[in-house]
């Protein structure tokens, strides 16, 4: 039993990987093992939508790159799914791997996928503040979407264009076209997979991946650096974070 292990042999114990938090027991991102996840008829459709004009900038905050949104309002939520309330649109961002081996942070079948976009929402109904529901147990939702090599992605080539400039000004740009019409998705209790790490994430992970084309994922993702200027380059690659154990948690699908 893994517990006995972790327990006779602490400074052995896989789950304590350097980025995990001592007594984590919803950290992510995971494997998806389809056959494991379980079918939960009550899961509603998930409801989103998304005003282009709330969309502000995108940069580079040395980790990835982040298109931000105006989330003073609630013009741009999801709701329904796995959630009880509305959640706003806080940013979007990618991670990528090196090469098109691996890239993602979840897997499904121990499968990685070359890149993975995760939207991140807040629940404004419940908490004055982002930082504030960042700490809170129902405080975030993040839609994963998996990237993997096809056709050419109309939509991303958008962010793809701009990602040279990275300082480049955004009017709009509706990110529900990065989104899989298919409405299947998978739902766990998670947390963010970046410091400060807190299991305040409701995941839901589209079932169905898009599809982008070679330079979209190397050419671009791959140019930007996690340094800045002056700096001795180092290109932004690997900003995924290590599989996590699911531990006593039950992925539900909402479909069979
Ligand atoms: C808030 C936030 C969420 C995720 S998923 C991430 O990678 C970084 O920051
Ligand atoms: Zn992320």
């Amino acid at each position: 039993e893994s517990h006995d292990w972790n327990v006779l042999f602490p400074l052995t114990s896989h789950a304590s990987s350097p980025l995990s938090i001592p007594g984590g027991t919803r950290q992510s991102p995971i494997n998806i093992q389809w056959r494991d996840s379980v079918y939960d008829p009550f899961l509603k459709p998930l409801k989103i939508s998304y005003d282009p004009s709330t969309c502000l900038h995108i940069w580079n905050n040395g980790y990835s790159f982040l298109v931000e949104f105006d989330d003073s309002t609630d013009k741009s939520i999801i709701m329904g799914g796995p959630l009880e309330n509305q959640y706003r649109l806080k940013q979007f961002h990618f991670h990528w791997g090196a090469i098109n081996e691996w890239g993602s942070e979840h897997t499904v079948d121990s499968k990685f996928y070359p890149a993975e976009l995760h939207l991140v929402h807040w629940n404004a109904v419940v908490y004055p503040t982002f930082e504030e529901a960042v700490m809170e147990g129902n405080g975030l939702a993040v839609i994963g979407v998996f990237l993997k090599l096809g056709k050419h992605h109309e939509g991303l080539q958008t962010l793809v264009d701009a990602l040279p400039a990275i300082k480049h000004k955004f009017d709009v740009f509706d990110p529900s076209c990065l989104i899989p019409s298919c409405p299947d998705y998978w739902t766990y209790a998670g947390s963010l997979t970046t410091p400060p790490l807190t299991e305040s994430v409701t995941w839901i992970i589209k079932k169905k991946p898009i599809e982008v084309d070679e330079n979209q994922v190397s050419f671009a993702f791959r140019m930007l650096l996690f340094t800045s200027d002056g700096e001795e380059e180092k290109r932004m690659v690997d900003n995924f974070r290590p599989l996590q154990p699911l531990m006593d948690r039950t992925v539900r699908s909402s479909f069979q």
